[in-house]
């Protein structure tokens, strides 16, 4: 049975496990002066699909070396499977890491280095197996030197889930892989799901996040922007109207916010009213609204609406 339902109930509240697997509570770290992240607190439930996403620079990076064991906060406290992620004995082989960049030694074959770190991970696996997952099969003799970008992604897969950790971290995962190798490897993340493994997912494909994560924290300048489901994330925003004016136009007639290039988004709560006086006016000053899109919020959209926010 799937440990946790999907899309129902509000948030956290909507997970039914007791239990987090991660549980970070006013977590902090400083650069010397910079706040890199600041009073961050989440917690993750078993089985879920948490997606930690945000801006360039948000913190996300930081926040998940802290929870993974590779650096050390300035201050909060972070458990990962009940345990301190300084306690490598009890977190390290429970949990598999895809990194951005994994430098696997060059020289060595697909099967050497999923049999190597497989090994390393203390869990057990079939290395064929592993490789067979991620569709590597005919490559296993080749050296890692001679893969393809899409192929060394694949490898990266290979060795974090190896074994089928209880706790997998994935950055970027899918960055370089054509559509079918994105489709094997959500097929792959579905089969660990429903043997209960946790999913961390950090992506700048934001509609993987959307169709996949059970919930999302979306970071912005070391702090959460929002966090919730999907839907909590999309549906209590405005909706957003976008367009262009050309050069010289006299300013909308609805507040609107200025991009580049004679470019305006507006958000807004009541779509079809401000359409039509946004289309009045335009009429009215024989102007053009060129690309004229309006619609509900994406992630897409949140994530643009945090780009125009200059706080
Ligand atoms: N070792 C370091 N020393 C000083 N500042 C750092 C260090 N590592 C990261 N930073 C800064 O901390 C902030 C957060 O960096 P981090 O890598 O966690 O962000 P991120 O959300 O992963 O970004 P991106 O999406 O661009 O990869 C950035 O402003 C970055 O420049």
């Amino acid at each position: 049975m799937r440990p946790l339902l999907r899309g129902v109930g509000s948030g956290w509240d909507g997970v039914m496990s007791t239990t987090p697997v991660i549980d970070v509570h006013q977590l902090n770290l400083a650069y010397g002066d910079f706040h890199a992240v600041k009073d961050l607190s989440f917690r993750v439930g078993q089985g879920e699909l948490y997606a930690l996403l945000g801006t360039n620079g948000a913190g996300k990076t930081s926040t998940l070396e802290i929870i993974e064991g590779h650096r050390k906060a300035t201050s909060g406290t972070v458990s990962v499977l009940g345990h301190s992620p300084s306690d490598r004995g009890a977190v390290r082989s429970r949990m598999g890491i895809m990194l951005q960049e994994s430098g696997f030694s060059p020289d060595l074959t697909v099967r050497e280095t999923v049999g190597l770190i497989g090994g390393l991970s203390r869990r057990v696996d079939d290395v064929d197996r592993v490789i067979d997952v991620v569709d590597l099969k005919r490559k296993a003799t080749t050296r890692v030197s001679q893969l393809s970008g899409g192929e060394k992604r694949r490898l990266d897969f290979a060795t974090a889930v190896y074994g089928g950790p209880e706790l997998i971290f994935l950055d970027e995962p899918t960055t370089g892989l054509d559509i079918s190798s994105r489709d094997d490897l959500w097929r792959a993340v579905d089969r660990l799901r429903e043997d209960g493994s946790t999913i961390v997912l950090t992506t700048h494909y934001l509609e993987e996040a959307q169709q996949r994560a059970d919930r999302i924290g979306l970071m912005h300048r070391g702090t959460f922007h929002r966090e919730g489901t999907v839907a909590e994330l999309t549906q209590t925003l405005p909706a957003v109207i976008g367009f262009r004016l050309p050069a010289g136009s006299p300013p909308p007639p609805i507040p609107a916010a200025a991009a580049s290039a004679g470019a305006f988004t507006v958000e807004t709560f009541q779509l079809q009213f401000d359409l039509r006086v946004l289309l009045d006016w335009a009429h009215q000053q024989g102007l053009e609204l060129a690309d004229l899109h309006a619609g509900p919020t994406s992630l897409d959209d949140v994530f643009r609406a945090i780009g125009a926010d200059p706080a």
